[in-house]
This record gives C-alpha cells, sequence and structure tokens, in this order.
C-alpha cells in the first residue's frame, strides 16, 4: 500500500461501541471466574489422602531384595542396563508412536487378558501372572478407600507391558524393570548399577556426565526416561482416558525407583515436581506390597471393574 500523505486519525469508540467493548470485558471476566471454579473444583475432586493404610501389616523389608535375588532377575537387569541407550531410545518411540504404524486396537479389559501369561522376569516379588498383579494393585486401593480414578490406574498401570506382543519389542529389557534417564549418568542408587560399565553411553562425552543433555531444574517430564511399559502406556492413555494428570504421573513414573524410592536425580526437580513425587510415592504400597496378597478372583471382580472401565475409557476400544 503506499504511503498515505495526509494523517488518519484514529477514530475513538464511542456511544455503543464503549458499551460493546465493556460488555465483553464483563464476558471475560465471567468466563475466568468460571474457569477458575472449575480448576478449583477439579482440584478438590482429584484430591487424596496421600497415606496408605493397607500396607501397615507388611514387612517392607520382604519386597525388592535384588541382592538375594535369583539369575532370572539378575541377567534381567545385566542385558536392560547394557542396552538401553539414548540411540535405542530414540529409535523405540519413534517405532511406537510412528503416524505408520498400525495400531492393535483392544479394550482395556481385552488388554488385561491378554497379560495372563505374562510373568515378569525383572520382579523378585511376585510369580503370578500380570493379570492378578494388576487386580491385586486395584483392590488394595479400593479396600483402603480411595477414589475411583486411583483404583483405575491401579487396573491400568502396568497394561504398557501389553508391548510384549506388538511387533518392535527386542524382549523383557525394554518392557519392564525399573526405569531412569537416558542422556546423563547412570546413578548409583540404580540397583545392579554397576552393569551400566557395559552400556556404551556409560563412557559417553555427553551422556556420561551428570547433567548429560539436560539442565539442571529441567523438570522430570523434560526426562527421556528408559524406554519401557511407563513411558509408553503415558503415551497412550495421555490421549485416550479420562484419567487425571496425578493418574498420568503414577502411570509414567511408578518404575522410576531410583527417584521415588531412592532420592536420586533429584537435580533435575523444577516447580511442580514435588507434587508429581507426591502422586508417585502415594501410588507406590499398592503397586509394590499388594505382591504378597492373596491371589484375587478374576470372574468375581470382572463386574465391578468393568464399570470402571467404563467411566474412563468411555470409547471403550484403545489404539495401542
Ligand atoms: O520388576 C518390576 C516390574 O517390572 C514392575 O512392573 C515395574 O514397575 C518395577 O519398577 C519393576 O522393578
Ligand atoms: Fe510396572
Ligand atoms: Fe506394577
Amino acid at each position: 500500500m503506499a504511503p498515505s500523505a495526509t494523517y488518519d486519525y484514529p477514530t475513538y469508540p464511542s456511544g455503543g461501541a464503549l458499551e460493546a467493548i465493556s460488555d465483553a470485558v464483563d464476558e471475560v471476566n465471567v468466563l475466568k471466574a468460571h474457569a477458575a471454579e472449575v480448576k478449583a473444583q477439579r482440584e478438590a475432586e482429584f484430591e487424596f489422602d496421600s497415606q496408605s493404610k493397607f500396607d501397615s501389616t507388611k514387612d517392607k523389608k520382604a519386597f525388592r531384595q535384588y541382592e538375594d535375588a535369583c539369575d532370572r532377575v539378575k541377567n534381567f537387569y545385566a542385558e536392560q542396563h547394557a542396552k538401553q541407550t539414548v540411540a535405542y531410545n530414540l529409535a523405540a518411540r519413534q517405532r511406537f508412536h510412528s503416524k505408520s504404524r498400525v495400531r492393535p486396537e483392544m479394550t482395556v479389559w481385552e488388554a488385561m487378558e491378554k497379560l495372563n501369561t505374562l510373568i515378569d522376569e525383572s520382579d523378585p516379588d511376585t510369580s503370578l501372572s500380570q493379570i492378578q498383579h494388576l487386580l491385586q494393585s486395584a483392590e488394595a486401593i479400593r479396600r483402603d478407600g480411595k477414589p475411583r480414578w486411583m483404583q483405575i490406574t491401579g487396573l491400568v498401570h502396568d497394561l504398557g507391558k501389553l508391548m510384549l506382543f506388538f511387533e518392535g519389542a527386542q524382549g523383557q529389557w525394554d518392557v519392564v524393570g525399573d526405569t531412569f534417564p537416558v542422556g546423563c549418568r547412570f546413578d548409583d542408587r540404580c540397583i545392579y548399577h554397576e552393569a551400566f560399565a557395559k552400556n556404551p553411553d556409560a563412557g559417553h562425552e555427553v551422556f556420561g556426565d551428570k547433567y548429560g543433555i539436560y539442565q539442571e531444574a529441567c523438570g522430570m517430564e523434560n526426562l527421556i526416561m528408559s524406554w519401557g511399559h511407563d513411558e509408553y502406556l503415558y503415551l497412550v492413555l495421555r490421549d485416550q482416558s479420562l484419567l487425571p494428570r496425578e493418574a498420568l504421573a503414577m502411570i509414567r513414573f511408578h518404575s522410576f525407583y531410583p527417584w521415588h524410592h531412592e532420592g536420586a536425580y533429584s537435580h533435575f526437580m523444577a516447580e511442580g515436581d514435588e507434587e508429581l513425587l507426591s502422586a508417585v510415592r502415594a501410588f507406590n504400597p499398592y503397586d509394590l506390597y499388594s505382591k504378597s496378597d492373596g491371589v484375587p478372583s478374576v470372574e468375581e471382580l470382572k463386574p465391578y471393574y468393568m464399570e470402571l472401565i467404563d467411566e474412563f475409557f468411555p470409547q471403550k476400544k484403545i489404539k495401542w
């Protein structure tokens, strides 16, 4: 446009126009107030008491005894620690989440039934199948009177192990076991940390550094976690469920024992991560200590959990 030689005086709104502006401002304020109300309501709804009662009778020292664990567990971690590299991680993410991947579709219950045959090689505390472990966790949460969203979290938290049945998974080492970030130094508080000596990233100039590819206080959600059932399920359910963010955090970090149990990697924590940590810690006893509970009856419990599944997964089928 050619520059105009004359100065265009702005026209100021007057009369009706002014009223329209003030109406619009009022409307925005009403919307803001409503948003604040919804936020407060939502927070109240997902508020929960982080104390667990059911585990007061458990001998906690009897769990996670890796020194005394059998060879199946030791061999598992030797392989997992040697092979979880940054390069592998990026390739796995690409493989599982590329747009071109044909995703099997299954309901939550069908997915649980598929885990019927899976015995987790990394776990020194249970040799039950995973469907039973899921029901034990959910039942412990229910018995403690925790909210329904937390019960469903218990029911689904290990469904990421389905990956084992899909093309692309290499074996149990990239599906189960404790998790840790890649791209920075492996912390000594990870179980069997000596096994990381065989990981090519351990001696890497950047990946072997305390901060590696990250910065101090970058936030736990910005770490690239080792590839496994936590991260995979988090990415699947983030967009396909009505689970609140607390539940998604429980799922995403439940195997990150070096952080939630040992206090490692806390130099990466940012504002807000304390809340994340308390949610993960609130969930942990139900996952871990329910492993010594009685074997649940799948058929008896099915009707209760089918209803719960419908509430949080109204679309029924999930693209895995
Ligand atoms: O052996 C177990 C098992 O694989 C769990 O599902 C996982 O969450 C734990 O962190 C791991 O140590
Ligand atoms: Fe798990
Ligand atoms: Fe679990």
